[in-house]
């Protein structure tokens, strides 16, 4: 019987796309348990990342500004589980909170959104691109070190009303974000994710608890799906082995085939000019170790002034 106490609280983000994904966790857990939406309380709230929604991430500094004050409520049991894109997760969590799993996979991929080209390779000379994320400004640059490359924030929807009101001619957003709010209607293409690599943990939504909390565990277990568990943790590892600042471009993904995992990854220069890749395959039960050797490998090779922000060109 669902009594009061017996409430399990999820909290996430006040974003649109946060209360989706929170909206799922809700819906994928009455199902699996047959509880009503009563027993699973939604409680939503800003962060300090939202909050400064006009200034560079890599500016405003510290880890985890879009996770803080959901911690602080996990943490003073305000709230049981909380919903995160694992993209947005630091490599390492509040002391006294864990992950204890993730949703399947949404698509990795991101898309390419635009009026004046078909393609990021079609766009004219000089096109200024909006984006927020220093792996995506850095891969454009890579790949059209003529066009001009802008800071874009905000969330989805307000990302892409900039682009409307024309104050860029292009961005780029991920697939599972457009796809979770019902907007893949705004895709002009979808970029090769080998040319341009996602994002560690891409598309992948993670659940967090209190560690010892038994209860929200078990309730959470059902949902959990073992196989992006398994690739996220090989990126994550690959993440935390390089996580010298917030301002490196570092980009990942594993993928399965079989009992084998194949990572790619990826560390550029903010502006493109240098790359370095790593690839990596393996038996599954291995995933944490080959992100992590990977990230080694790119470690061992790269300028050792690379990951130092005073380095950035
Ligand atoms: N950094 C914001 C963010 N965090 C997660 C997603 C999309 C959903 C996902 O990747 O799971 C987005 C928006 C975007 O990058 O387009």
């Amino acid at each position: 019987m669902a009594t009061e106490s017996a409430k399990l609280v999820i909290g996430t983000r006040s974003s649109p796309l946060a209360m989706a994904q929170a909206l799922s966790v809700q819906q994928l857990l009455m199902q699996a348990h047959g509880w009503s939406a009563e027993m699973l309380p939604l409680a939503s709230m800003t962060t300090s990342g939202d909050t400064y929604a006009d200034r560079a991430l890599s500016e405003i500094g510290g880890k985890g500004l879009f996770t803080r004050e959901l911690d602080v409520a996990q943490s003073s049991s305000q709230i049981d589980i909380a919903v995160h894109s694992a993209k947005d997760l630091p490599t390492v969590l509040a002391d006294g909170l864990e992950i204890v799993g993730y949703l399947p996979r949404e698509d990795v991929r991101d898309v390419f959104i635009s009026h004046k080209a078909k393609t990021l390779a079609d766009l004219p000379h000089g096109a200024v691109v909006g984006s927020a994320a220093l792996r995506r400004q850095a891969q454009i640059k890579r790949l059209r070190p003529d066009l001009e490359v802008v800071l874009l924030r905000g969330n989805v929807g307000t990302r892409l009303a900039k682009l409307e009101r024309g104050e860029v001619d292009a961005t780029l957003l991920a697939m599972a974000g457009l796809k979770r709010l019902d907007k893949t209607d705004v895709i002009t293409s979808i970029l090769d994710p080998e040319t341009f690599l996602p994002a560690v943990a891409q598309g992948a939504i993670a659940i967090t608890i209190r560690t010892g909390d038994e209860r929200a565990r078990q309730a959470v277990l059902p949902i959990l799906d073992n196989d992006t568990g398994i690739t996220v943790t090989a990126e994550r590892a690959f993440l935390t082995v390089l996580d010298g600042s917030c301002r490196t471009p570092i980009a990942g993904h594993a993928q399965l085939k079989g009992n084998q995992i194949y990572f790619k990854g990826r560390v550029l220069r903010p502006d493109g000019s240098e790359i370095y890749e790593v690839e990596r395959s393996g038996a599954i039960s291995d995933a944490e170790m080959i992100g992590r050797d990977a990230g080694l490998d790119i470690k061992a090779r790269m300028p050792t002034d690379f990951l130092d922000p005073a380095n950035m060109r």
